[in-house]
C-alpha cells in the first residue's frame, strides 16, 4: 500500500492507495469511526457499483451505513444540492467530531467537503474517491465548492479531509470517457512541473487509461505526491505555488461555462483543451517552441481527449470566453494571472497577460 502524507500544521492527513482498499475501509479508517452509524454521501453510480462493498466493510467492524444519494452530474454542485445535503446531515445529528464519508467523484467530494466545512462551523470528512480525476486531484488538498450562475466553484472553502482512501479497483466500473477526463489532470502534473513524469506518460499513458493496475498505481501515487507537496507549500493559494495546479483551468472553466456545465464538456476535457491553449499561448509569446506546444497537444490527443476548441462546435467569440474569465478566483486588482509554460515541466504564474490579447488569441483558435 502507498501512504502519501499531506503535511499541514495541525491538519495533516494520509492518502492511502491500494487495490482492494475499499474492502478494508473500516480497518484502515477505524480511528475515524466513533459511532455505530456512519453517514455516507454517495454519487448514484458510485453507490450502485461500490456501496455494498463499503457497507460490508463497515459491517465487519460493527458499523452500519446511512446513505445520502447525490444525482450524477455537475448540476449537483449547487445551492440546492448543498441545502438538501446539509439538511440531511443535521437530521442525522452529525456532530463536529464526526466524520462524514464521501464516496464518488469530484462532484460528491467538493459538495460534501463544503457541506462539512460549514456544518456547525466544521465537521470532519473522509474522501473515498471513485473516479480517476478524484483519485489524482479533487480528493486531496481541501478545495471544496459549489458552482453558481456566475461560474465554477465560486462559493466554497478550504477544508481538509481527515483521510483519503483510494482503491484503484473502483475504476473498473468507470466509463472510458471519465477515465480519459481524469487522465487530463494526471498529465497536468507532468506538464506543469515534472518532465520525467510527462515522458513516462508518453510511454505508459495508454496503460493508465486502460486501467493496467501497476501503471495506474504509479500514476495515482505520483500525482497525489505532487499535489501533496504543492498543497503543503501553499495550502490557501496565496504564494503562487498552488495556483500552478490551475494550469489549463482558466481556459477550461471558461469553456465549461460556455457549454453550460453540461455533459457536452467534462471538467477534465475542459482542462485538456485549456492546457493545449496555455501551451499554444506560451508559444505565441515566445516562451516555448511551437514544437513543444505541439508535443503537449499530441500527448493529449494520444489519450483520446479533445485538443481543439472546434471539436466543441462553439458559436462564440474570444471576448465572450474572456468575459467568463473575469469571474476567475485568481483575479487580482483587475489583472488575471495566467499559468504559462517556460518549458514542458516548467509552468509559472504570468502576471503580465492582457485579457484582450487572450481574446484575440482565442478568436484565432475558434476559426
Ligand atoms: N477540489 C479539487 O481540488 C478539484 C480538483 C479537480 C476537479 N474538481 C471538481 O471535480 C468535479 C469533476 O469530478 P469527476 O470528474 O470525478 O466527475 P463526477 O464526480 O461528476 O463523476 C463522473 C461520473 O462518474 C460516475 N462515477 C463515479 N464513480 C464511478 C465508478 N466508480 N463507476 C462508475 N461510475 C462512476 C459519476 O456518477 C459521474 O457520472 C468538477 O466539479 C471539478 O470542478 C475539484
Ligand atoms: O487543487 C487545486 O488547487 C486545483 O486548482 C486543482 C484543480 O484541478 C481543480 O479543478 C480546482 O477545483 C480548481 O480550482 P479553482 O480554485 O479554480 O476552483
Ligand atoms: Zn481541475
Amino acid at each position: 500500500m502507498a501512504v502519501i502524507p499531506v503535511q499541514l500544521a495541525g491538519r495533516s492527513y494520509e492518502v492511502l492507495v491500494d487495490h482492494g482498499l475499499l474492502d478494508d475501509a473500516a480497518n484502515v479508517g477505524a480511528a475515524f469511526l466513533r459511532k455505530e452509524t456512519v453517514p455516507i454521501v454517495a454519487d448514484t453510480n458510485a453507490k450502485a457499483h461500490h456501496g455494498k462493498r463499503l457497507e460490508a466493510a463497515l459491517a465487519t467492524a460493527g458499523h452500519k451505513a446511512t446513505w445520502f444519494e447525490v444525482a450524477s452530474g455537475e448540476a449537483s454542485k449547487s445551492w440546492q444540492g448543498l441545502q438538501e445535503l446539509t439538511d440531511w446531515l443535521l437530521a442525522q445529528g452529525v456532530e463536529r467530531g464526526d466524520q462524514v464519508f464521501a464516496l464518488g467523484g469530484g462532484v460528491v467530494g467538493d459538495l460534501t467537503g463544503f457541506a462539512c466545512a460549514i456544518l456547525k462551523r466544521g465537521c470532519g470528512f473522509v474522501q473515498i474517491p471513485t473516479t480517476l480525476l478524484a483519485q489524482v486531484d479533487s480528493s486531496v488538498g481541501g478545495k471544496t465548492a459549489i458552482n453558481t450562475n456566475a461560474g465554477k466553484n465560486l462559493i466554497g472553502a478550504f477544508h481538509q479531509p481527515a483521510l483519503v482512501l483510494i482503491d484503484p479497483a473502483t475504476l473498473d466500473t468507470l466509463p472510458d470517457r471519465e477515465m480519459r477526463a481524469g487522465y487530463a489532470e494526471v498529465i497536468k502534473y507532468g506538464i506543469l512541473a515534472d518532465r520525467e513524469f510527462f515522458d513516462w506518460l508518453a510511454e505508459n499513458g495508454k496503460k493508465v487509461v486502460a486501467r493496467d493496475p501497476g501503471a495506474l498505481v504509479h500514476a495515482i501515487s505520483t500525482s497525489v505526491a505532487a499535489k501533496a507537496r504543492i498543497v503543503a507549500e501553499d495550502e490557501r493559494e496565496t504564494s503562487g505555488a498552488r495556483a500552478l495546479l490551475n494550469l489549463g483551468h482558466t481556459f477550461g472553466h471558461a469553456l465549461e461555462a460556455e457549454t453550460g456545465f453540461s455533459d457536452r464538456l467534462l471538467h477534465g476535457e475542459g482542462v485538456a483543451l485549456g492546457m493545449v491553449l496555455a501551451a499554444r499561448y506560451s508559444a505565441r509569446r515566445g516562451l516555448i517552441s511551437v514544437e513543444d506546444a505541439a508535443l503537449v497537444a499530441s500527448a493529449i490527443e494520444a489519450s483520446g481527449l479533445p485538443s481543439e476548441i472546434s471539436q466543441l462546435g462553439l458559436y462564440c467569440d474570444g471576448s465572450k470566453l474572456a468575459d467568463h474569465m473575469l469571474h476567475d478566483k485568481k483575479m487580482d486588482a483587475g489583472t488575471l494571472p495566467f499559468i504559462l509554460l517556460r518549458g514542458i515541466g516548467a509552468a509559472y504564474l504570468a502576471k503580465d497577460v492582457a485579457l484582450d490579447d487572450v481574446a484575440s488569441f482565442l478568436d484565432e483558435q475558434l476559426q
